[in-house]
């Protein structure tokens, strides 16, 4: 039984409202007890509305650094670049202040961006202080895709590399993804999701074994501290 706690909302709005300001909280927190703080944050399309409550929240936004979850391996003015999405939603307004720092490296193997992005990613402090997941009805999270080929290895709590590369059919491209000690320590860990198909594929998942058909059990069950589902039913616009 992976042990997670849900927190419900009656549309995406109040859902943002609320996730935004559990986070502000607690990088605010991180910053006081720290100096400094970081949150790892996921692309797609869901996070946008939730980016741009974060965006305007008060907080010490000068000492946050703002990494990403995963990243396909795209240049950062790809429609497909997750940066892309945190740079038009996220890194606005006072979180303009925010130090940002990215997966994409560019390189001639997606293993050999992925050793670039590690260096980088190395040098921030863990454990995380938020990690904000997004998950797909395929039950992936981050770039943990079910039919990745080294799955069984991404889902491995050891630790290694921050960045590891993926290669995925399903993916559409191969991505960059953050490991899972890096996301499965982190000091919060939510996950966000919306729509009844995913509320549907999460409850599914939740059923199974953690492992390769259900990455994101794998990740929640191997959570440090018990993580929080945020859900609301789809946008209607
Ligand atoms: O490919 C990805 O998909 C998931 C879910 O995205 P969504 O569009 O269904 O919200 C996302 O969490 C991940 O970061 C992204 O790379």
């Amino acid at each position: 039984m992976v042990d997670c706690k849900w927190h419900e909302f009656a549309s995406p709005e109040a859902l943002a409202k609320d996730l935004s300001a559990s986070v502000a909280e607690r990088l605010s927190a991180a910053v006081k007890e720290r100096g400094r703080a970081a949150i790892a944050v996921s692309g797609g399309r869901t996070p946008a509305l939730f980016f741009d409550h974060l965006s305007r929240c008060d907080i010490p936004w000068n000492k946050i650094t703002v990494i990403l979850v995963d990243e396909r391996f795209v240049p950062a003015d790809s429609p497909r670049s997750n940066a892309r999405l945190v740079a038009q939603h996220l890194l606005q307004n006072r979180a303009a202040r925010a130090a940002f720092v990215g997966l994409y490296q560019p390189a001639d193997s997606i293993t050999d961006a992925a050793g670039k992005a590690a260096g980088v990613i190395a040098g921030i402090p863990a454990p995380l202080d938020v990690v904000v997941l997004g998950m797909g009805n395929d039950r992936h999270t981050a770039s943990f895709f079910p039919d990745a080929t080294t799955i069984e290895t991404l889902l491995k709590p050891a630790e290694g590399p921050d960045v590891l590369p993926v290669s995925s059919e399903s993916a559409g491209e191969p991505r960059l993804t953050l490991s899972m000690s890096r996301i499965a320590g982190a000091r919060f860990l939510a996950l966000h999701i919306e729509g009844d198909d995913k509320r549907k594929a999460l409850e599914g998942a939740l059923t199974m074994q953690p492992g390769p058909t259900a990455p994101i059990t794998a990740v929640l069950a191997g959570a440090k501290h018990p993580a929080r589902i945020f859900w609301a039913p789809a946008s209607q616009i």
